[in-house]
């Protein structure tokens, strides 16, 4: 069933999610994360719903460890066995780990540092970032003015990058006109940052491609010139770790993650009707489809549902790389994956369609895809 791009979000119609999941934005509350971190009194709005709370311990999920080293050097027997593990991760849970690959550990370990830097300013220093209503750029604290309830308990910078031509300075620039002239090596770092993470995210369209029976280069060549998007997550200490959530059940509606986490842990994976925890492995990085590629994959690869938990002892980082193709490009999946696998299951559609739906329409969750699907279809019945 071939269904035209739609070029823009209709905006009549509305989706179907609560409309008290959205703030006014005309009074946002604003919380301090240095005063929340001592808070005994968790604010109603940062409380979740019983059926969404943590559960204590969640069992360990033993996900993939592969070994990169063998396959970025070209050897075609560690490429084969390598795509063969991330076929099998992707096909149950889209989770899997990646070592050996490639990205400086002296630069790996400035992310970090500057991230502490940045996070520990005072909020007022913060909000030169602050994120605008709509965008998915800047700094926002728990989300406040943007959602009115199940707030994460979290703040979090996000800023563009591109792999385009003439872009080198994107990330820098985005800084200095944001925070100054003091940002100028702060923006240096994670504009090397994001090219690391590019070059490797290519590397894995490769493995995909091949575990997929896809043509090589065909995944590579459609993130060649990738506007990906680059999040710091910072989640403070909380008082009362089993009411909250540093970040709510989702799918990613990106293509693909590359999410370094700090020791702390705290990031879960709900596999066989549980949630599973994913432990910390500094020298690893943690990698999962999103929803834009099990769309490319038309269904063959799971885009999942993972959270993030807090603790009440110490603050916890991580570091997430969210691979999205550029605006022109159109979400299709290779015919090889339609005439061998049966009808197509999503319409095509852009990734700017998609991201603006959930900037502006609808709160990422465990169902984006589909709803933002039967939207699309019912704009255009
Ligand atoms: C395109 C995006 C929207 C979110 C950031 C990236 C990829 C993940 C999305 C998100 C993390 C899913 C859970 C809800 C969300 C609001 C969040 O908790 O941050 C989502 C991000 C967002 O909309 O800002
Ligand atoms: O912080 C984590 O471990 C997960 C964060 C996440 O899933 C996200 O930002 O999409
Ligand atoms: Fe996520």
């Amino acid at each position: 069933m071939a269904i035209d791009c739609i070029t823009n979000i209709p905006s009549n119609s509305k989706p179907h999610q609560p409309k008290e999941e959205y703030e006014d934005e005309q009074k946002p509350l604003v919380f301090d994360a240095s005063v929340l971190k001592h808070q005994t009194h968790i604010p109603k709005q940062f409380i979740w719903p019983d059926d969404e709370k943590p559960c204590a311990n969640a069992p360990e999920l033993q996900v993939p460890l592969i070994d990169l080293g063998g396959f970025l050097s070209g050897d075609p027997v560690a490429a084969k066995e390598a795509s063969r593990l991330v076929g099998e991760a992707c096909q149950k849970h889209g989770f899997f780990l990646v070592v050996n690959h490639g990205v400086d550990s002296t630069l790996l370990a400035d992310a970090h540092h500057y991230m502490d830097n940045f996070f520990e300013f005072p909020l007022c220093q913060k909000q030169k970032a602050q994120r605008k209503p709509g965008e998915h750029c800047g700094y926002a604290s728990s989300f406040t003015g943007r959602f009115s309830s199940k707030l994460p308990w979290k703040e979090t910078l996000s800023f563009r990058y591109s792999a385009g031509k003439n872009s080198s300075n994107i990330i820098q620039d985005y800084f200095l006109n944001t925070m100054g002239d003091e940002f100028k090596q702060f923006g240096r770092v994670y504009q090397d940052y994001c090219e690391a993470m590019s070059t490797l995210s290519l590397g894995i369209m490769e493995l995909l491609a091949i575990s997929l029976g896809v043509e090589r280069g065909h995944f590579r060549e459609f993130f060649e010139g990738n506007e990906s998007i680059m999040r710091l997550n910072y989640y403070p200490p909380c008082q009362k770790p089993d009411l909250t959530l540093g970040t709510g059940p989702h799918c990613d509606p990106t293509s693909l993650t590359i999410l370094h986490q700090d020791q702390v842990g705290g990031l879960q994976v709900f596999v066989d009707d549980e949630w599973r925890s994913i432990s910390p492995n500094f020298e690893a990085f943690v990698v999962n489809i999103g929803d834009t590629f099990m769309a490319l994959s038309n269904g063959r690869y799971k885009s999942c549902l993972h959270r993030a938990v807090v603790n009440s002892e110490t603050t916890r980082k991580s570091l997430a790389f969210f691979l999205c193709p550029e605006n022109e490009k159109v979400v299709t999946p290779p015919t090889e994956l339609v005439e061998n696998y049966g009808p197509r299951i999503y319409p095509d559609f852009t990734w700017p369609m998609l991201l603006e739906f959930t900037q502006k329409h609808y709160r990422a969750d465990m169902n984006t895809l589909q709803v933002f699907t039967n939207w699309l279809q019912q704009e255009n019945s």
